[in-house]
Parts: C-alpha cells; structure tokens; sequence
C-alpha cells in the first residue's frame, strides 16, 4: 500500500531534528529522510587525530537563546579550549607576537568604526528588516567598508583575518549587513560577538545535542534516503526517495542548505524569490581545519590575512605531547586541508618550529548535501530574500538556520527556525495552506 504520513521533514539537521520535534509533540505523524548515513547535517562530531573534534558547527554561547534553551533542556555542558599564552599577527611581511589583549585592542579601532551604526541598522536583530533603508547598506561588502576606514596595513591585516575567522570566505563575497546582524544580536558589543562565536563547544560534541533531540522527537529518521523529486498541489505532497520509494504527506518541510536548494527536483516549481538566492549562491566558500602538532605547545592563536591559505589558527587541544589545532581560510581551494606538507607550509607564515603530525577537515563546498559552510550572505540577498526564503509554497514549508531572523548561519539559527517552521504548520493544520 502507498506510504501516507502527516509531515515529511526533508533533512535530519538540528533545523529538521527540531520541527520533528515539536510537530511529534502535537500528535502529528512524522517522516525524516535525511540523504547522509547519519543525522546532524552540518553538525557532525567525527573521531579524528585521536579525538571526537567538530568537522562542522561547533562554538554556543548563552546570548544564543534558542540553542542555550536546548542546552539547559537536555542538561548539556559546555567547555572552552586553553587560553592562549601567545598571539601571532603579521605586519606586512614582519610576524608580531604579544598577548590576546594586545591583539584585541589593535583591531579595536578598525572594529570599532566598522560596526559603530550596528544598532541604527539592525536595532531588533530579532527582526532583521525593521529598518525600511536597510537596502541602502544591504549593496556594499564587507571588503569595501573595511577598505574605507583605511587602516595602518597591520591593522588592516589583522582586521581583516578577525574577519575570515568569522566569515569563511573572501570579503569582497561577503554582505557589510552579516558584519552588522552578528554584531546586532550581541548588542552591538563586537568583543561579545566575537566571544559568542568562538569560545564555548559542547563538552559531549554537537552529536550530543542531535542526538538528545532525536531521541526526544520520537521520530522515524530514515537515514541514507535522499530526495530525489517532490510533486505538490494545494492539498499534499508526493515524495519519491533512496531508490525509488515514494511517500505522500500533508505537508512537507524543506531544510536542505541554501546554496542546494535550487538543486531539488520541485514541480510545480519554487518561486523565484527561493531559486534566485540558491543559484546565487551564499558569500561562504571556506575551510575548516583540524591539525595535529608536535607538543608541547604553548596555546596560541595566530591570524595572518585574508590572503594565506590559512587566516586563523588556534590551539584547541593541549596534550604533554602533541597539540590540536583548529584553522580557518577563506577558500577550500586554496589548500588540502588533509594533507600534512601543505598544512606545515601555510602554518610556516608565522611559526617554522611547528611539527605537523596529522591534518584533517571536511570538504563542505563540495559535500552534495551542503555546497557551502555556515550561511553569510552576499550583498543584497538580506533585503531581497529574506522574507521570500522564510514563507510557505502551498503545502511546502522551509527550516533552516540559513533562513533565521536571529542568529543565522547557526547551530542557534537552525533551532529557531525548526521551532517556528513547526508552530505555523500546526496552528494552521486544519486550514488549506496558503501560497506565500
Ligand atoms: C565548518 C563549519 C563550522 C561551523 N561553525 C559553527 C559554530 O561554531 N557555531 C554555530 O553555531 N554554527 C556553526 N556552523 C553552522 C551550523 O553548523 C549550521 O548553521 C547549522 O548546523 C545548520 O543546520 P540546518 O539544520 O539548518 O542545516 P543542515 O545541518 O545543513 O541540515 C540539512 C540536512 O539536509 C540534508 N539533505 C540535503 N539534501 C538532501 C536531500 N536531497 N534529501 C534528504 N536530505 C538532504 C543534509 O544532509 C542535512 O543533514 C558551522 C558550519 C560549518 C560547516
């Protein structure tokens, strides 16, 4: 007999994980099918160099209400890695060292002056577009507002490898309003920003987190099941899958990443203001990378620009005698982050005496189910997409951090969206879906 459920989720990331939920919660039937042989998308704690590391998702913190709420629910705690004793940077050629603070207070200014309108922009970062004249900031990019401030070429340097770490893609791609929605949903203060996107993980890994809301949810997650096509009309949804299995609902959820959703076989097809923002693709195009040193090492953090193959490095793990550290660059392409010899050659911007044991990281932009880091936008997508990217299509409902008003691009983002995606479906379940 044809497979009927309530809700079909497409997607078992904490975005699909979350709706799954909370639409189990009201009585309603659920069907996961998430396309990789595990559940967590662009979360995954994988055993690498010896020990459980973040390939994807790592960093929370308590100014991110939707995923501390997750936290405090299922009685998670967090950790933080060693404090770095040392700091390197480079003034052109010349590698400086002195302490973080030292760091801290020379991009200062540049920060500064960058964000000092933050507030008048975006002033409900809970509602990105409250300000109708966002569009007239929404067209620069973050390369150019930086290049206006014309920093000292040391300052510019470091500012500008800050920003890589945050970013993950060159910053001529990258939305001046990501600069300004960030810093926004701390206030304002960029030093909390900066502390809120990097400095606390999961002590039990993101798995943990997935895990605790799969088991909650109840729910029938079908893993190694990939949508291949999807048929709508005003009153349900049929969804082929894995190899042919066909399935129809009520109501379908879609959470794949922005950058693939163009990719979904959708008939009738997705309105524009969905596409245009996939084919366009997000500003992120960069690399994370796990690294295995020789130890002891003092913690350290470095930054050089955004022009090495490797802008930020961090130590994230100190043994007696090995050391792990996390890397960021602006360009997967740039360098195999699996292969030792070009790791030691980019760490050797700032340090010779780094041994490189083990390297390893994960390939996003070329991951099928991904196609892309953490969301930052491209100038404009803010104020031409956002809304499009969040409504219904008929039948067909959207989740996903890449689409949140708050904290997107996070782990915080995909639960807020996965939380409100989940509420309309059920406040309108006995209503015909609207389009739009
Ligand atoms: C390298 C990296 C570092 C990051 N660092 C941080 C950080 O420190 N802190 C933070 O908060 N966030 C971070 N993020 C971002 C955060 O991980 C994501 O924003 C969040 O996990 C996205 O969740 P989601 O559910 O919206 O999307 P996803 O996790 O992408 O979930 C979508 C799911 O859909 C599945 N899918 C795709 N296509 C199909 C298909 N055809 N059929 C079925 N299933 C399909 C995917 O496999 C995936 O499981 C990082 C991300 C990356 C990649």
């Amino acid at each position: 007999m044809h497979e009927q459920t309530d809700v079909v989720i497409i997607g078992a990331g904490i975005a699909g994980l979350i709706t799954a939920r909370e639409l189990n919660r009201t009585g309603l039937r659920t069907v996961v099918l998430e396309a990789r042989d595990r559940i967590g998308g662009r979360t995954w704690t994988a055993h690498r160099l010896g020990r459980d590391v973040e390939m994807g998702g790592t960093w929370v913190h308590w100014v991110q209400p939707h995923v501390w709420a997750e936290i405090t629910r299922y009685g998670l705690a967090v950790t933080r890695g060693p404090r770095a004793e040392e700091t390197y940077w480079l003034a052109g050629d010349d590698v400086r060292r002195g302490t973080a603070e030292d760091f801290m207070r020379m991009i200062d200014p540049g920060m500064t002056r960058l964000l000092e309108d933050t507030m008048k922009w975006i002033p409900r970062p809970d509602a990105p577009l409250t300000v109708p004249r966002l569009a007239e900031v929404d067209q620069f990019n973050l390369q150019e507002m930086l290049d206006e401030l014309d920093l000292p070429v040391g300052e510019k340097n470091a500012n500008e490898a800050a920003w890589v770490g945050h970013f993950n893609a060159p910053l001529h791609l990258c939305a001046y309003t990501s600069a300004l929605r960030w810093t926004a949903a701390t206030a304002g203060s960029w030093h909390l920003m900066h502390q809120a996107s990097a400095i606390f993980r999961l002590t039990g890994g993101t798995r943990a987190l997935a895990e605790a809301i799969a088991a909650d949810a109840h729910a029938d997650v079908r893993l190694s099941s990939p949508v291949r096509s999807l048929t709508h009309t005003p009153h349900g949804a049929e969804i082929t899958y894995a190899d042919g299995q066909t399935l129809s609902a009520r109501r379908v959820v879609i959470t794949v990443p922005q950058n693939i959703l163009h990719q979904l076989d959708i008939t009738p097809a997705l309105p524009e203001g969905k596409l245009r923002p996939s084919r366009e693709k997000t500003a992120s195009r960069g690399v994370k990378a796990w690294i295995r040193v020789r130890g002891p090492v003092k913690p350290f953090f470095a930054y050089s620009s955004q022009h090495h193959p490797l802008s930020v490095v961090r130590t994230e793990y100190a043994g007696e005698h090995d050391a792990v550290l996390v890397a960021f660059g602006a360009d997967a392409t740039r360098i195999d982050v699996t292969d030792p010899h070009a790791i030691e050659a980019a760490l050797k911007v700032w340090r010779a005496d780094l041994e490189v044991l083990e390297a390893d990281g994960h390939d996003w932009m070329t991951d099928p189910y991904a196609q892309q880091t953490w969301l930052i936008q491209q100038p404009r997508q803010l104020t031409r997409y956002h809304r499009a990217q969040q409504e219904n299509t008929g039948v067909l409902h959207f989740a996903s951090s890449d689409h949140a008003n708050l904290w997107a691009g996070f782990i915080d983002g995909a639960v807020e969206s996965g939380t409100r995606t989940a509420r309309q479906i059920h406040t309108g379940w006995d209503q015909q879906p609207a389009t739009g």
